[in-house]
């Protein structure tokens, strides 16, 4: 039904973190009386996707029907981007916002130019200037930041790498900060961080990007029971869903008393765990931006990082996927009490919380 608001968004996202990033703007949208911002998903995700929402008390508007599955990258992109260019045909909203990297980010972006619809980019502006690292993610974000026409940096950084691709980066820029940290506090906010417990440092562990399955898991796996036989840690890994990821923690990881695995957290639970966390090991981007907040250090798993901001303020450190390297840095960090404060130190490279008003006042 037509909305008698003057400006209509419409959010078109399908995995957890984009869920967890457009919630906030989703929120700060309901009270601006003359924006409608609605939620378009792609099923990408399922849920996965819902789960967060629900967190926010938040539900999608609309869902693109269900397209065949396939583990092509590319042929997600143009599934997703047919199914939306239907839906777009059907509602013509003023803009859509995509968020971030993913597949249904990138088809978004596609369905709404083809048919000359405004598109802001939420998250624009990272890079690890490398196609293959992330795959599909890097392509996905440089293609989406060509196609939009508002473009929300979320750093200063990230607002250098648009203008050094000025040529082909032909929207506006802002910099905004990141809506995940505007969810991560609201969030805290709501969530009990639990006292007490084993008295052994939680260790948070996550993996899951497509170039790390196979070896660099299996790696990842060795370097964790190496920290699990130390005596003194809980290692807690909240397994993704992807079945090439689990079948392979599971196997290595399942059996030891000190780790345990768990289906994906829900989102809240995410974040009292990361409160309550002496150490992160991760190669999640979200987790990467989130922790510094949190004054938790991350030993990131992956070889490159699209956020240098988090090395520059200290929380964060690269330490791919060697077992040997990981478990180095991993006891030094449990070890050495200067070690761990010097990065343990709250910081807020990704922004402060308001994020999604900078980027509702530069649509509006
Ligand atoms: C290459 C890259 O860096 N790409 C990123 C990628 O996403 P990611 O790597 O951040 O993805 P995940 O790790 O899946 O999600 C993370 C979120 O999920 C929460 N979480 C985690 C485990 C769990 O059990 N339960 C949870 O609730 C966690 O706290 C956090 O908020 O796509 C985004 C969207 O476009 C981009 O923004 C972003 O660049």
């Amino acid at each position: 039904m037509a909305s008698s608001r003057s400006v209509r968004l419409l959010c078109i996202a399908g995995t957890r973190p984009e869920a967890i990033k457009l919630a906030p703007i989703l929120l700060a949208a309901g009270q601006r009386p003359h924006l409608d911002c609605r939620l378009c998903a792609t099923g990408q995700h399922d849920a996965l996707f819902d789960e967060p929402l629900t967190d926010f008390g938040l539900v999608p508007d609309v869902r693109l029907p269900p397209v065949l599955p396939d583990p092509s990258p590319n042929v997600m992109v143009e599934r997703f981007a047919d199914a939306a260019e239907i839906q777009l045909m059907q509602d013509r909203p003023d803009m859509v916002l995509v968020q971030g990297d993913t597949n249904s980010a990138y088809a978004g972006a596609l369905a709404a130019y083809r048919l000359g619809i405004p598109i802001g980019h939420v998250e624009a502006g990272l890079r690890s200037h490398d196609f293959a690292h992330p795959w599909p993610e890097e392509r996905n974000r440089v293609m989406i930041d060509r196609l939009a026409d508002l473009l929300f940096a979320p750093t200063p950084e990230s607002l250098v790498n648009l203008e050094f691709e000025a040529d082909v980066v032909k929207g506006r820029c802002f910099v905004t900060g990141n809506t995940g940290i505007d969810a991560l506090l609201a969030m805290r906010a709501r969530v009990p961080v639990p006292v007490g417990g084993s008295g052994k440092a939680l260790v948070v562990l996550t993996c899951h990007r497509r170039e790390s399955i196979g070896a660099g898991i299996e790696a990842i796996c060795g370097a964790a029971l190496r920290l699990a036989d130390r005596g003194d840690v809980d290692i807690l890994c909240p397994v993704h869903p992807n079945p090439a990821v689990g079948g392979t923690v599971r196997q290595w990881l399942g059996d030891h008393p000190a780790i345990t695995l768990t289906g994906a957290l829900r989102y809240r639970d995410t974040v009292a765990a990361m409160s309550r966390a002496r150490l992160i090991l991760t190669d999640s981007g979200g987790i990467q931006e989130e922790a510094p907040a949190l004054g938790v250090p991350v030993l990131v798993l992956r070889e490159v990082t699209e956020r240098p901001e988090g090395i520059a303020s200290g929380n964060l450190r690269l330490v791919g996927t060697d077992t040997d390297r990981i478990v180095a840095e991993a006891d030094r960090l449990l070890d050495d009490a200067d070690a761990h404060a010097a990065m343990a130190r709250p910081a807020f490279p990704f922004g402060r919380g308001d994020a999604s008003a900078k980027i509702l006042d530069a649509i509006e």
